[in-house]
Parts: C-alpha cells; sequence; structure tokens
C-alpha cells in the first residue's frame, strides 16, 4: 500500500483557541476517506492545513512525501482542492473557464479533453457560469480541481445543495477517479449515509481530535427489541443491573448494544421474568450513523 497522505502530531490556534489538537493520520492510494464530525469539529480547519490554505503552529503534512510547508509547491503540486465555493468566472462560459484553467496550469489536451467529457455538463459548458445552478457549478469545480491531474482530492461538503441524481453522479465520479485514476480523496459531509456509500473508511473529529473510535464499534452487535411495555423493559434493565447500552429510539423500540448472545439473552430472560412481552427483535449491524451517535452522544 502507497501512503499518499500523512499526517503528524497536528495542532493549529486560531488565536488562543485550539482548534487541532495532535491530528495523526494516513490516507493509502485509491482510498476514499470521509472526514465526519459536528459543527465545529475542525473539519473545514484540518483540509485548509492539508492545502496550505492557512498555517499551523505544530506537527507536519506531507502530501506523496513532499512536507506542505517545507516543499510547499511540490505538496501542492500532486492534490487538488474543492473548498467551500468553487472557485470560477461567472461572465465566462463553463469551457472558457476550463481553458483558462487548463492553460494557468499548464494541462495536456488529453487531461483536458477528459475533463470537459467528465463534467457531464455537455452544451451546458457553453453557457455563462453566473447561470449556472449549484450542481453545475460543482459539476465544472471538480473538473477544474482534475485538471491538474491530482494524486489527492479533498473535498468540504461537496454534496451540499446537490439533489438526488447530484448526489449519486458525485458518487459515482468519485468511484471512478480512485478505480481508473489511483486518486485517493478525503471528502467532507454531514450526510453520514452517503459518506457510508461512499468512503472505503471514515475519520471522526471531535473537539480538534481525531476519535479512536478503533473500529471495534463495528464489532459490535445491536438489536433493536420491540415491545409495548418498552418502559418496563428499560426499568428492568435498570433494575438488574444487566451491563449494555441502550437508547429509545421510538415509542416502541430500544436500541440494545451488546458485545454478545449473552447479554441479550438475559435481557430476555429478565423480561420474560417481568412479563413484558417482546413483540419483535432485530438484529443491526453499526453503521456510521450508528458510531456517529456512540461517539457523539448529545452533541449531534
Ligand atoms: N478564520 C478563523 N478564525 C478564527 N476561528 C476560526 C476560523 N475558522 C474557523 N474557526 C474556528 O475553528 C473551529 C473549527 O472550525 P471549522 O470550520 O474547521 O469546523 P468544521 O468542522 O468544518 O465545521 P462545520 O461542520 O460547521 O463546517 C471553530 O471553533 C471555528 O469557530
Amino acid at each position: 500500500m502507497k501512503t499518499i497522505v500523512e499526517v503528524n502530531n497536528l495542532t493549529k490556534f486560531y488565536g488562543k483557541n485550539k482548534v487541532l489538537s495532535n491530528v495523526t493520520l494516513k490516507i493509502q492510494e485509491k482510498e476514499i476517506v470521509g472526514l465526519i464530525g459536528p459543527n465545529g469539529a475542525g473539519k473545514s480547519t484540518l483540509m485548509k492545513c492539508l492545502t496550505s490554505l492557512v498555517f499551523f503552529q505544530e506537527g507536519e503534512i506531507k502530501i506523496c512525501g513532499y512536507d506542505i510547508q517545507k516543499q510547499r509547491e511540490h505538496a501542492l503540486s500532486v492534490q487538488s482542492s474543492l473548498i467551500e465555493m468553487p472557485g470560477m468566472y461567472p461572465s465566462m462560459s463553463g469551457a472558457a473557464n476550463l481553458t483558462y484553467f487548463a492553460k494557468l496550469g499548464g494541462c495536456s489536451e488529453e487531461q483536458y479533453q477528459f475533463v470537459k467529457e467528465f463534467t457531464g455538463l455537455g452544451d451546458a459548458l457553453k453557457k455563462k457560469t453566473k447561470e449556472y445552478s449549484l450542481g453545475m457549478k460543482q459539476r465544472l469545480g471538480l473538473g477544474i480541481a482534475l485538471l491538474s491531474e491530482p494524486k489527492f482530492l479533498i473535498l468540504d461538503e461537496p454534496m451540499n445543495g446537490l439533489d438526488p441524481d447530484g448526489v449519486i453522479s458525485l458518487r459515482e465520479s468519485l468511484k471512478y477517479l480512485v478505480e481508473e485514476k489511483k486518486m485517493s480523496i478525503l471528502i467532507s459531509s454531514h450526510q453520514l449515509g452517503e459518506i457510508e456509500k461512499m468512503a472505503s473508511r471514515v475519520i471522526f473529529l471531535n473537539h480538534g481530535e481525531v476519535v479512536d473510535y478503533n473500529e471495534a464499534l463495528v464489532q459490535k452487535k445491536f438489536y433493536i427489541l420491540e415491545s409495548k411495555q418498552i418502559d418496563a423493559l428499560i426499568q428492568t434493565l435498570v433494575n438488574r443491573e444487566i451491563s449494555c447500552q441502550y437508547q429509545k429510539i421510538g415509542e416502541y423500540q430500544i436500541l440494545l448494544e451488546t458485545s454478545g448472545l449473552n447479554v441479550l439473552q438475559k435481557v430476555l430472560v429478565e423480561a420474560e421474568k417481568q412479563g413484558i412481552e417482546i413483540s419483535d427483535i432485530y438484529k443491526k449491524t453499526a453503521n456510521i450513523e450508528d458510531i456517529y451517535r456512540q461517539i457523539f452522544k448529545g452533541e449531534a
């Protein structure tokens, strides 16, 4: 496996406010890594450090082996990003924007043609970009980012404002870039379901720190228990001191997190003793949303 991004003990302050604390992570070739965390967790700041848009005080960042502070030009030459609104000239057409940025970056004719096709904008490339919808701007913005044939792509909330078709098309585009162009992608989003579909791995940030969720959470078993006597069931869990995490997720349902079947059995035995009828049980493996809930309890 080839490491494309290496971040070691990155610490960033805005004034006296520490917004990133000892962030350490790696991204390998052909990985799509999701960056998840509540508002203000530091996702955009981390991305801005990776693209050298902001200065950081401690630690190091290497992109394809190039140090972002000591070999800034090289480190920037192998990456592209789409952070906040894609930059483009509003009174120029999409095609003119592409041509302009292609010339600026010395893009090959082959790559230019690939990007033109890849945007999927077709005839709309002739329109001025001030007439573009948000989705069209995102497509063009991604196209512009790809002109330099980056090894590493950073996307900050690229799904914002996209309709379902736009989201599906973005997902397919990213998978293509990883599979066919061997790129690595870091993508932040609050759309956990989408991240789950497109990312091969997820990094959680909380208060500027990478959360070590140890992926063990993914192996935990979750059961949804349905009962009309849900409050009595919860009371039983408390009274009998059954060691498990649970959460009421509906009028008649609790989500039970256990480390094994024996805990579920204990719960069922106790419920039966108390005359509590469990009407249904569903088994569930942890998904990103479950893990998010575990990590950010009450903060989401
Ligand atoms: N230019 C700035 N000057 C001072 N503080 C800033 C600046 N930019 C961000 N911050 C602070 O840094 C912290 C992290 O912000 P950041 O935008 O990185 O979070 P985020 O995880 O991207 O949030 P969101 O999900 O809302 O986009 C916040 O406390 C924010 O107020």
